[in-house]
């Protein structure tokens, strides 16, 4: 799960087909490897390349950059039918080709020019080849593709291996990511359920609540954003760390996967016998001016559905306590807890354990996961419904994550706001507590802020939709 380098290996299988044509067919053949790279700028490519290779090619339009080292093969014609000559050669050569990886098509191939007229001079009067290394950039999407001419004895002069460490050590003296961040557009990323989908949902939820079904159920949606070349994990965790204080960062790599987020949900600590939990529910965004974070702030604070929303949590969190505790304390009232880009009400639960020698912090995530904050109320009716509705299984979303010490005590969080990354597929989770009264318009759009912190630390590009706005605070300054 972390960046990978240029894959040497996928380049290998191209060349052996390769190998295989240039055999069957008495003549050499061309292999060729693209992958994605990070973004990279022109100007800082060219010392390195122009240092390391006698054989380059530079063209930077506004639109394109396209600059190379070496040669795999070479095109070249004497003579008055020269561009037609060089495009016979190209296209000989093109139908033998063996082109791989996972970089995009219709990249620059082939790269030259002619003189003037059809006279030979210093310089041949046609001469257009093929790299052994092509860097692309178009469209904010930037391409490596490597090629390596394979004779038909089976001799390769400047071998896939060859061809890998010059690339590698081209990009790495610009400063370009063999792999970058996503380069993603809008495509690459699908919301399940659809948004369409979701709101109905939604609807029938608040229709099940009607009926008398039960009280709160948490719906969850996923994003999934894929990447070409993986994710790297310390980044991702770095710019959660930069961007989301307050809350707990969290990575759990496994079995080639990793699971990570930053959370602002306890779900319980334990600690010289006193047990800690949060009631967290009721979402609100940050205001976009300071006037209309106040008035947020003050709309969350005296919203029923929210009020009602979070009562529901902290009442079975205070139960559960109560099973356990010899006191437990909740305030009466709520705070609002202040994220960067979202707010939502908090009350802290305490209690002091009725038996602390014989207490784990494992019997109280035991007991309180899923609290109503990320399951329902009640709580059986509610998951069911979940089991229904929702057409994923959560994974770890949602799930306690955290550790304990050697006399059973210890902090779990509640993996909201969190991401499952498999190879170069990024699962992003966001959940909303749905009850009598939610609006499936404004769970949507809580949704999608939910999911931007994770989508942020990913580097997908956000569009810069205003998040959403309530409309008593909408007409402030
Ligand atoms: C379920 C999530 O968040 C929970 C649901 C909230 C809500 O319904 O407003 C608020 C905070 C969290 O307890 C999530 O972020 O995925």
């Amino acid at each position: 799960m972390h960046v990978a380098d240029i894959d040497l290996q996928g380049f290998l299988e191209v060349h052996a087909k390769a190998t295989i044509e240039a055999r069957n067919n008495a003549c050499p053949a061309l292999a060729v490897w693209r992958q994605d790279i990070g973004p990279f700028d022109p100007a800082g490519l060219l010392r390195p390349l122009f240092e390391r290779s006698t054989r380059t090619f530079v063209w930077v339009s506004p639109q394109t950059s396209v600059m190379a080292m070496g040669s795999a093969t070479d095109f070249t014609h004497v003579g008055r039918d020269r561009f037609a000559g060089i495009r016979r050669g190209w296209e000989k050569t093109a139908r033998t080709a063996v082109a791989g990886g996972p970089g995009a098509r219709g990249v620059p191939a082939m790269v030259g020019g002619f003189a003037f007229a059809p006279r030979p001079g210093s310089l041949p009067e046609a001469l257009m080849w093929v790299p052994r290394v092509l860097i692309t950039q178009e469209d904010g999407r930037a391409t490596l593709a490597l090629s390596v001419c394979v004779d038909p004895r089976g001799t390769t002069p400047d071998g896939p291996a060859r061809t890998v460490a010059d690339a590698t050590t081209l990009l790495a003296a610009a400063g370009v990511r063999p792999c970058p961040s996503p380069q993603l557009a809008g495509t690459n990323l699908v919301e399940i359920p659809s948004a369409s989908e979701w709101k109905a949902l939604v609807a029938h939820t608040v229709e099940q609540i009607r009926r008398g079904r039960f009280d709160k159920a948490v719906l969850a949606r996923q994003l999934r954003v894929s990447s070409p070349c993986g994710y790297d994990l310390a980044s991702v965790m770095g710019t959660l760390l930069d961007t989301q204080p307050g809350s707990t960062a969290f990575a759990v790599a496994a079995y080639g996967q990793a699971f990570v987020g930053a959370t602002p949900e306890r779900l319980v600590s334990l600690r010289g016998g006193r047990a800690e939990s949060m009631s967290l529910a009721a979402s609100m965004p940050r205001g976009a001016t300071p006037a209309e974070d106040v008035c947020l702030r003050a709309a969350l604070m005296e919203d029923d559905k929210s009020r009602r929303e979070q009562k529901i949590v902290t009442a079975t969190l205070r139960r559960a306590f109560e099973e356990v505790c010899d006191t437990v304390t909740v305030p009466d009232e709520p705070h609002v807890l202040d994220l960067p880009n979202l707010r939502h009400l908090h009350s802290r639960i305490v209690g002091e354990v009725a038996d602390p020698e014989s207490a784990s912090v494992l019997d109280l995530v035991e007991r309180l996961h899923p609290t109503p904050a990320v399951g329902g109320q009640p709580r059986r009716a509610s998951l069911e419904w979940l089991g229904e509705a929702e057409p994923f299984d959560r994974g770890w979303y949602a799930g306690p994550v955290g550790w304990m010490n050697d006399e059973q005590e210890g902090d779990f969080a509640v993996a909201i706001r969190s991401a499952h990354l498999d190879e170069g597929t990024a699962t992003l989770y966001a959940g909303c507590g749905i009850v009598a009264g939610s609006d499936p318009d404004a769970e949507l759009e809580e949704t999608r802020l939910k999911f931007r912190p994770m989508l942020n630390a990913l580097a997908v590009p956000l569009s810069e939709r205003a998040p959403y706005r309530r409309a008593e605070c909408k007409d402030l300054d």
